[in-house]
């Protein structure tokens, strides 16, 4: 029986989708903008890289061909288009969920962009339940610039730093020595409870290092506290019909570890393709493997850092012959997104876009599957691969 992998390029949108008004976005084009900023030397970085994107493996599967830009190149190698959301938000449960056969039928809770920002009665449930002296920032933020702006009076008060975004998320950062990394863990699993109810997706623990705004760090040591996803997913699916489902990266803790059989955690990009490369070594016949490779989105996309996000479009790229040899015969391998988050956007947020699908595997014949109605299409393409069916929602491209 065939192997299936699931590569998701966390943010690496192509285009807005057509609903992106609704959500802010129009005219944001992660992969596009990233193109142009290299075409222009605006992604250029002294010790970084320069000049167009470099990215020929991508380009030979057909990742021009999804995105609808023309090149001089030949057919494209992969089964190739792009995926629609139907899910009403553009954060990376719902991508993954739906991406996994699961579509959100409903709306997430999110917290106003006002300050403060949490409601004054979850503060108090938290704080009642935790023994924290109180708490920072009570807005919404980006990670990196918070920590630099409430840090130190984090290390020196003992509060904890609350803060959140247009996802449906409550973000706790605190110092993983001076705090304690098991008391943020404990914090962040009593702050889940009291976020139920608000219908909250993820509560967060952003633990970092350093002594002061210059050497604060967030450390490897994130953690997402995820409400389950809402309905029955591949990997359920999978691990149901007896197979081995590997969950790389933030995979489990996105999946609130429902389906999951072995968790391989890893620190950056590259690292993820080791972890990533390992589990396909590791799986047998008719097995999942489900990679999330975060820095595209953690640590360009948010940070709006157009050439740091096109060097590391670069770095995967000169990975992924690796990727293709380590595929039998029967396997499939898609590489995808769960949302944009495009670095040449206003804001930090993550943009609303449609997102690639390049399907490839030694005996998978390539034809162009256009624009795909949901994310779930790879789900029920993966499903009807590893004979375990469609599933409820998608269609699949086989
Ligand atoms: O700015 P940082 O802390 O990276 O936060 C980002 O990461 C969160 C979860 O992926 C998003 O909601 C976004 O706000
Ligand atoms: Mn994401
Ligand atoms: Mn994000």
């Amino acid at each position: 029986m065939p192997r299936a992998i699931i590569i998701v390029l966390d943010s690496f949108g192509i285009g807005a989708a057509p609903d992106a008004g609704d959500f802010g976005d129009a005219g944001a084009n992660t992969f596009g903008s990233i193109l142009k900023a290299c075409e222009s030397g605006a992604a250029t970085r002294t010790g970084l890289r320069s000049g167009p994107l470099h990215i020929p493996n991508l380009k030979r599967l057909g990742l021009f061909h999804a995105a609808g830009i023309e090149t001089d190149g030949g057919a494209a190698e992969a089964i190739h288009g792009r995926a629609r959301e139907i899910s009403r938000s553009k954060d990376t449960p719902s991508g993954h969920w739906e991406i996994a056969g699961a579509p959100v039928p409903f709306e997430w809770g999110t917290f106003p962009k006002t300050r403060p920002a949490f409601p004054a009665s979850l503060i108090r449930q938290i704080m009642d339940d935790s023994h924290i002296p109180g708490i920072l920032g009570d807005r919404h933020a980006s990670g990196t610039d918070i920590l630099r702006e409430e840090g130190e009076e984090s290390v020196r008060t003992g509060k904890p730093i609350f803060y959140t975004s247009t996802d449906s998320v409550l973000q706790i950062a605190a110092h993983e020595t001076h705090f304690g990394l098991e008391r943020l863990m404990a914090l962040c699993e009593t702050a889940r409870r009291h976020c139920d109810p608000l219908n909250i997706a993820r509560v967060i623990a952003r633990p970092f290092t350093g002594e002061s705004a210059e050497t604060f760090r967030r450390t490897a040591n994130r953690r997402d506290f995820s409400v389950p996803p809402p309905g029955e997913t591949l990997l359920d699916r999978a691990t149901a019909g007896g197979r081995c489902v590997f969950a790389v990266g933030k995979i489990a803790d996105i999946f609130a570890h429902r389906g999951v059989s072995e968790v391989l955690k890893a620190d950056g990009n590259m690292a993820l393709v080791d972890a990533t490369l390992a589990a396909i070594g590791r799986a047998r016949s008719g097995d999942l493997v489900v990679s999330n490779l975060v820095d595209f989105d953690m640590v360009y996309g948010h940070r709006r850092d157009v050439a740091g996000y096109a060097a590391a479009l670069e770095a995967f790229d000169a990975r992924l012959p690796e990727i293709e040899a380590a595929l039998d015969p029967g396997d499939l391998c898609v590489l995808t997104a769960d949302h944009g988050c495009d670095p040449t956007f206003p804001g930090t947020d993550h943009t609303r876009e449609e997102v690639p699908i390049l399907a490839f595997g030694p005996s998978i014949a390539p034809h162009d599957i256009g624009v795909r109605t949901s994310f779930a299409d790879i789900g029920a393409s993966i499903g009807v691969h590893l004979d375990l069916g469609p599933g409820r929602f998608g269609t699949s491209f086989l």
